[in-house]
């Protein structure tokens, strides 16, 4: 492995801090309080949404983050950080890694995931985080230079869209035919699924809904108290 291990050491926890759109939680002064209040539990780092969010952890914590800019293009079904102008904007929010959608799917711009990785290397000096869903999406994005392939998508496209995250298979693959870091990324639910991640070979661990996701967490909860039958 030839990862430098400045930023991200092995077994490192990440804590992804994110919320809906429609959510109070949307806020940047709460999207730094949850990044702040994970730093200081010993998380190594963040993973945040959008340069408005980002700038506003910047300010709180030195730890790394790992930005990404979610964005709806017609046409297309990438989504995470798509293009270069939206990784510049997450670079120059102050993101120390870019997480983009390193899937196989076509992208705006005539470009692939590969010269997008290339370009944010070379022109913005930041390393790349690549989502995929499949082993082969990884080997490409491997092959273009990523620093970083994470689980991330595994579940949440077509060519996956029976598989439900986590995506320990997917893991397990990466880690046996990759030189580059893996990162489990998506449903860890417990410290115990976490523990299997690094079990199974991955450097780190990002974990999203299970820490900071109130409201999906809560919609859960409500859901399965109200399909109980009450006792009278
Ligand atoms: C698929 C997608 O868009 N994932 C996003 C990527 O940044 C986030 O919505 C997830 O919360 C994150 O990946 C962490 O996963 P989980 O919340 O399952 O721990």
């Amino acid at each position: 492995m030839t990862y430098d291990q400045n930023l991200i050491p092995p077994q490192s926890l990440i804590v992804s801090c994110q919320a809906p759109v429609d959510s109070p939680l949307h806020d940047p002064i709460i999207i730094a309080a949850m990044a702040k209040a994970s730093v200081n539990q010993g998380a190594v780092g963040v993973r945040v949404d959008t340069p408005n969010h980002i700038k506003a952890v910047r300010e709180q914590i030195t730890q790394p983050i790992i930005g990404l800019w979610k964005q709806q293009i017609p046409g297309y079904e990438v989504y995470i950080t798509p293009r270069f102008t939206d990784a510049m904007a997450i670079a120059q929010a102050g993101a120390d890694i870019i997480a983009v959608d390193a899937t196989l799917r076509n992208r705006p711009n005539g470009e692939t995931a590969n010269t997008l990785i290339l370009k944010i290397k070379q022109e913005l000096g930041k390393q790349v985080m690549a989502d995929v869903d499949t082993l082969e999406a990884a080997i490409e994005a491997a092959k273009g230079g990523a620093d970083f392939v994470g689980t991330t998508l595994y579940g949440y496209t077509k060519a996956t869209e029976n598989c439900s995250p986590p995506g320990f298979e997917l893991l397990e693959n990466m880690v046996k035919n990759l030189e580059i870091p893996v990162i489990c990324e998506g449903g860890i639910s417990s410290p115990e699924s976490a523990q299997k991640a690094l079990e199974l070979g991955a450097y780190a661990v990002v974990v999203g809904t299970a820490i900071t996701g109130i409201d999906i967490q809560v919609k859960r909860y409500q859901t399965a108290l109200n399909q109980m039958e009450v006792k009278s």
